[in-house]
């Protein structure tokens, strides 16, 4: 059985361009990675029945079917097509992160998937094919196949490594009001406010916005009261929403800090997860 760590995705700057014909943006975004997310286990099917088989856990599971839509599904149907290998996996995954909240859940697991069965059948992650698939499952998806701090262009996917800020204490704040990427983009008001200026990450990102916030706080009001609430904590160095929302994050200075701030959230009803950049 291999297991893999499918890392929330944090887009710590995202600044959108211009709306392409094929119904994309174009953007710019400095991807993140926290320490933790959804947990991906795949296996060599025991029995003919679990062939193809998706078991659906943990905290967030009722958000999801384990269908064949699934973002996991599409994925190991993509990687057996791909590699001509037949379909005889038995996969589990174990659901921490929010559904439809700007942290990339499901372009996770996809790509947390397509790393556990490359793992299980010796195909190394620096496969051309692996890349190729992730790009047709989604925008995010090989962001999070790589899995390291990037400079991500284009629709997203072109990708630059770039050095991180590991260990730094950040905090993700969910109101629970799903918001869809495709709405959020499509409220965009189509002004190029410029690009993300150079510097080490963490200046780029502080000099950074996110052109998504204000259509999704159009969408879900809510997300101004998380970003204010973030704003005000004691120790916070950067706060901001991430992907097309809801979900805010807030870097901190120490772990003490990073606590007392999630407690606030946690009193307000809200979703949090206490980790550190990767
Ligand atoms: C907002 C981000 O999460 C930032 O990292 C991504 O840009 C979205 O990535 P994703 O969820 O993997 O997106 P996809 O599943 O490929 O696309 C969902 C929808 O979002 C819109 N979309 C997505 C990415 C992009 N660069 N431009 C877009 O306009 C499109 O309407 C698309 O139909
Ligand atoms: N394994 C999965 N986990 C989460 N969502 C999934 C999964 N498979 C399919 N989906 C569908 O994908 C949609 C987007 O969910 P996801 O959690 O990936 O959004 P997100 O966090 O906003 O992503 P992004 O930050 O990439 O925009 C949801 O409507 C959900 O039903």
């Amino acid at each position: 059985m291999i297991r893999e760590i499918a890392p929330a995705k944090i887009n710590l700057a995202l600044h959108v361009r211009r709306r392409r014909d094929d119904g994309y943006h174009d953007i710019e975004t400095l991807f993140a990675f926290a320490r933790d997310g959804d947990v991906v286990r795949v296996a060599v099917a025991q029995a003919e029945a679990e062939a193809g088989s998706l078991v659906i856990t943990g905290p967030f599971a009722a958000g999801l079917t384990a269908t064949g839509d699934n973002l996991v599904a599409r994925a190991a149907r993509a990687f057996a097509d791909s590699f001509g290998i037949g379909d005889g996996h038995a996969i589990t995954l174990e659901k921490h992160l929010p559904v439809a909240s700007g942290v990339g859940g499901g372009s996770a697991d996809a790509a947390a998937t397509l790393r556990a069965l490359a793992r299980l059948h010796a195909i190394p992650l620096i496969d051309p094919r692996l890349h190729i698939i992730a790009a047709a499952l989604g925008a995010d998806v090989p962001a999070c196949l790589l899995g390291r701090t990037t400079l991500g262009t284009g629709k997203g996917d072109a990708l630059v490594e770039i050095m991180g800020a590991p260990g730094t204490p950040l905090l993700l704040v969910n109101p629970l009001v799903p918001v869809s990427t495709a709405a959020v983009f499509a409220a965009w008001d189509g002004k190029d406010r410029g690009p993300i200026p150079d510097g080490a990450l963490l200046d780029r990102a502080r000099a950074g916005r996110n052109d998504l916030e204000p259509s999704a706080t159009t969408l879900a009001p809510v997300i101004a009261d998380v970003r204010a609430m973030l704003n005000d904590s004691p120790g916070v160095t950067l706060a901001r929403m991430s992907g097309s929302g809801a979900t805010c994050f807030a870097l901190f200075d120490t772990i003490g800090e990073r606590e007392a701030a999630a407690v606030l959230a946690q009193r307000r009803g809200w979703w949090t997860l206490g980790t550190s950049l990767a």
